[in-house]
């Protein structure tokens, strides 16, 4: 049996003994390498669908290289290279064997800083779903809309939709790179950092919308933030050194973490 199939059955609470959600992704033996340096160190993790994974740890850990692991950004780099699985229905996106355009489609990835293209609003919401797919314009307005919708940025710029996306505040821009993001319809979304350039309002809201939108998406995200990782997450994985630690409910893990190093960690001992 491969450590894949392993992974398959559905985990049981341990203490409810409940069912919880299946895995959508499920992480096995990952390694990552920036040239000689070992970023990411043997990483088995399963991403429940429609829940919110938080990665946590202190700087250098890993967590954005996981990100980028996922989306597989490293392609672009000689040099660096994954092994082992991250798999996506029976695709492991590690292996060349998932194409990147579809892969793009069915994971997001939202960054640490706002990234709005150069163009209006409604343009840098349609931009992905021009790439993936042939809609008449009256079905690309609607998609538009539900993508602006579901990032409650609606109400806000539905009377502006052909003005300059640079012109919006940077919380508004950052809804609009989540509603990019989701116009795709994409299966998991990746968050780095999604509000560390925010004030706390705008913060708010996102933390908000990541609540409405795991009723849709399988969400991981990475943040710096514990509370924010206590109010967001359903699970938490901290990360040390290239290497999971712990990964457990967000509840467990902020009151009762097994191990010294979270303790430590999330009592702000270090990191
Ligand atoms: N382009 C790169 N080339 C070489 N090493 C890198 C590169 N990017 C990251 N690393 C190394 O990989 C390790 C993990 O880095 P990563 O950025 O994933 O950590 P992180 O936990 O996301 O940190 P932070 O919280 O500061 O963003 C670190 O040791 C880092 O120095």
């Amino acid at each position: 049996m491969s450590v894949t199939e392993q992974a398959r059955p559905i985990e049981v609470n341990q203490e409810t003994g409940a069912a919880e959600a299946a895995p959508r992704m499920v992480i096995r033996d990952l390694h990552f390498y920036y040239g000689n340096t070992h970023a990411l160190k043997g990483i088995n993790l399963d991403v429940a669908e429609k829940r919110v994974l938080a990665m946590i740890g202190p700087s250098g850990c890993g967590k954005s290289t996981l990100l980028r692991v996922i989306n597989r950004m490293y392609d672009l780099y000689p040099g660096q290279r994954a092994e082992g699985e991250v798999m996506l229905d029976d695709m492991n996106i590690v292996g060349s064997s998932m194409d990147l355009n579809t892969l793009r489609r069915r994971v997001g990835m939202v960054f640490q800083k706002p990234t709005p293209f150069q163009m209006s609003i409604y343009d840098n919401v349609a931009f992905g779903v021009k790439l993936h797919e042939k809609l008449s314009r009256a079905e690309m307005d609607e998609r538009v809309q539900w993508s602006l919708t579901r990032a409650a940025l609606w109400d806000e710029v539905k009377d502006r939709l052909k003005a300059p996306a640079t012109g919006m505040s940077g919380g508004q821009q950052q809804r609009l790179c989540i509603a990019r993001s989701i116009a795709v319809r994409p299966e998991v979304l990746l968050l780095d950092e999604p509000t560390s350039a925010l004030d706390p309002i705008s913060t708010l809201k996102i933390e908000e919308l990541i609540d409405e939108l795991k009723k849709e998406f399988t969400i991981v995200i990475v943040t710096h933030n514990m509370q924010q990782a206590a109010r967001c997450a359903d699970r938490v994985a901290f990360f040390y050194l290239g290497e999971l630690v712990e990964v457990d409910a967000a509840a467990t893990m902020f009151t009762t973490p097994k191990e010294r190093r979270t303790q430590e960690y999330i009592t702000g001992r270090f990191g």
